[in-house]
């Protein structure tokens, strides 16, 4: 078994969220993810994560608050998910080492087929939309 770091970006925009997919090759391939990657040795996470959003999407955020921590295991690797609320700084983004990528609410999420380490993030954002629409 290993371990390995990795950071997901929660980008919001309004009421909606920037997920995307993962190239059809790719381990998991096809999956939705929210975006991010690997977390090189010694890399600073907030760093990692401007990095892997500057490679896969072409474009700048600002990484916020930690969001949630998911600690899932795929077969013999495990995968520490630390997953951050980003702020969307207008940049329209380009589909450079994903398939795809959609903006959606919450709501909505439960129609993507999402890696399995992202579905406590995905029930935690619905809740959040619950909640709020319960204020409003
Ligand atoms: N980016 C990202 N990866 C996720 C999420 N959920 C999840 O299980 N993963 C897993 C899939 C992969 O096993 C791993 C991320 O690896 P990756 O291949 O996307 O990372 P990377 O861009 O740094 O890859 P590489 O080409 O440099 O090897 O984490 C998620 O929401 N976002």
């Amino acid at each position: 078994m290993h371990t390995i770091i990795v950071t997901a970006a929660i980008i919001v925009n309004q009421d909606k969220i920037l997920i995307a997919q993962r190239p059809a090759q790719a381990e998991h391939g096809l999956k939705w993810e929210f975006p991010g990657g690997k977390l090189h040795v010694g890399e600073d996470p907030k760093a990692g994560l401007q990095r892997e959003i500057q490679e896969e999407l072409a474009m700048e955020v600002a990484v916020e608050d930690i969001f949630e921590v998911v600690s899932h295991c795929y077969g013999d690797r495990h995968v520490l998910l630390l997953c951050y609320t980003c702020r969307y700084l207008g940049q329209q983004p380009v589909a450079r080492e994903c398939r795809d990528f959609r903006w959606v609410r919450p709501d909505e999420m439960d129609g993507y087929d999402f890696t399995a380490a992202d579905l406590p993030v995905v029930k935690k954002l619905q809740k959040l939309l619950d909640k709020k629409e319960a204020c409003q």
